[in-house]
C-alpha cells in the first residue's frame, strides 16, 4: 500500500514480515554465498523496509537489517557536491597523438621536464573525506560536480583506512576497483545461483558499491588505488610522486606501479612494460595516465572546463581474455 495512507499499526506489520525476509535471504547471500533471490528483488523489499522505517521512525527495530554496521543507509544515495570538481581526463589512442601532446606541452611549458607514469585502474573514480585524520565521507564522482554518498559502503572495504597515520583534514580521490580472481568468483556465483553476470570488473565494482546495503558491498572484495588530492591541505609533497608517496604513509592504498620518466622515451618504455604485463596484474588496467610531475606546474598548466591540460590517458585496446571455468566460459 502507498505510505501516506498507512497507520503506524500497519507499517509496523509490514516491517514486522518483510525483517525476517530480509534476515534470511541475507543469511543465504552472506554466509553461504547461495542467494535464492536476485539482487534487485532483495533490494526491492529492502528498499521499501528503509523507506516503511523513514515515514515511521517509531517502528524501527535496533535488530533490523537497515540498522547494521556502516551506520545509515538511505533509500536512494544522498547526493554529495564536489566543491573542487573531479575532473575526466584527455585521452589518446596512440603514440604519435601522445607524442603530439607532451611536444605541445612542453612548447607552451618548457619548464616540464618530468612526468609521472601511473597505470588507469580500471575501476571508478570516488573521493574519500578525512577530518582530524577520521573518514567522515565516502562519494562517488557522478558527474564530477555531484555524486552520491557512499560511506556506509566505503567503510566495507578493508583497504579504506578509517583513520590516518596523521590527524589531518584531506580530500582523497582514486579508483575503487574489483580484481580479476574477486570479479571471477563473484561471476561464479551469479551464475550458479541463476543470477546476470556482470560483463567486467568495472561494473561489478560500481554495482557493489552502489548497494543500499553495505554488507553487500562488504560481501564483494573491493579494493582502492588513490592517486590524487583535492586540496594538498598539510601535505608536504611537490610532485605528483612524491603526493603518492606521501598517501601510502597516510594509511592510504596506492598502486606501487607509479615512475617517473624524463623524456617521451622513458614514457614510451613504460607504456609497452605494462601493456606488456598487463594479463599478469591481477586486477584490470585500461591504459596509462602520464602527468606533470610538479604539483606547481599543474597549478600554472590549469584545466579546462572538464580536463586538466598537465595529464593525458594513453588507452590501451580493450583487454579480451577468454575465460574457462568449470564450462562457464566469457570474456572479460
Ligand atoms: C586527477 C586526474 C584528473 C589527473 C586524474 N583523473 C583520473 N580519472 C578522471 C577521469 N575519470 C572519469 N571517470 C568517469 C567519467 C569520466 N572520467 C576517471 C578517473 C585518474 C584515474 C586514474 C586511474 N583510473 O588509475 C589515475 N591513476 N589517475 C587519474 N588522475
Amino acid at each position: 500500500a502507498d505510505l501516506h495512507n498507512l497507520t503506524v499499526q500497519e507499517a509496523a506489520a509490514e516491517a514486522d514480515k518483510l525483517r525476517p525476509q530480509l534476515v534470511q535471504w541475507g543469511k543465504e547471500y552472506y554466509e553461504n554465498d547461495q542467494p535464492t533471490v536476485p539482487d534487485a528483488e532483495y533490494d526491492q523489499v529492502y528498499n521499501r523496509l528503509v523507506q516503511l522505517e523513514t515515514a515511521f521512525p517509531s517502528i524501527v527495530t535496533p535488530d533490523s537489517p537497515t540498522q547494521r554496521v556502516g551506520g545509515q543507509v538511505d533509500s536512494d544515495f544522498t547526493k554529495v557536491p564536489h566543491p573542487i570538481p573531479m575532473l575526466s581526463l584527455g585521452d589518446v589512442f596512440s603514440a604519435a597523438e601522445l607524442n603530439q601532446f607532451v611536444e605541445r606541452l612542453q612548447q607552451d611549458y618548457p619548464e616540464v621536464q618530468e612526468f609521472n607514469c601511473e597505470l588507469k585502474i580500471d575501476g571508478l573514480s570516488i573521493a574519500l573525506r578525512y577530518e582530524q585524520g577520521r573518514l567522515v565521507q565516502g562519494s562517488t564522482r557522478g558527474n564530477g560536480t555531484i555524486g552520491e554518498d557512499i560511506t556506509a559502503n566505503v567503510k566495507t572495504i578493508a583497504s579504506v583506512p578509517q583513520t590516518l597515520s596523521r590527524p589531518i583534514d584531506i580530500e582523497v580521490r582514486g579508483e575503487c576497483y574489483m580484481g580479476k580472481e574477486a570479479f571471477l568468483a563473484l561471476n561464479q556465483r551469479r551464475e550458479l545461483a541463476g543470477q546476470a553476470i556482470f560483463a567486467n570488473p568495472r561494473n561489478a565494482a560500481a554495482g557493489s558499491l552502489r548497494q543500499l546495503d553495505p554488507q553487500v558491498t562488504a560481501a564483494r572484495h573491493l579494493s582502492t588505488f588513490m592517486y590524487n588530492v583535492a586540496d594538498y591541505a598539510d601535505l608536504e609533497a611537490t610532485t605528483q610522486s612524491g603526493m603518492l608517496t606521501e598517501l601510502r604513509e597516510l594509511g592510504f592504498s596506492v598502486d606501487p606501479d607509479y615512475q617517473v620518466a624524463h623524456n617521451l622515451d622513458e614514457i614510451n618504455a613504460y607504456i609497452e612494460k605494462y601493456q606488456a604485463a598487463r594479463d599478469q596484474l591481477s586486477y584490470g588496467i585500461d591504459g596509462i595516465v602520464i602527468k606533470t610531475n610538479s604539483l606547481a606546474l599543474q597549478q600554472t598548466i590549469g584545466h579546462t572546463v572538464k580536463v586538466p591540460k598537465w595529464a593525458i590517458a594513453y588507452k590501451f585496446p580493450p583487454e579480451v581474455a577468454r575465460v574457462q571455468i568449470e564450462d562457464i566460459e566469457w570474456t572479460i
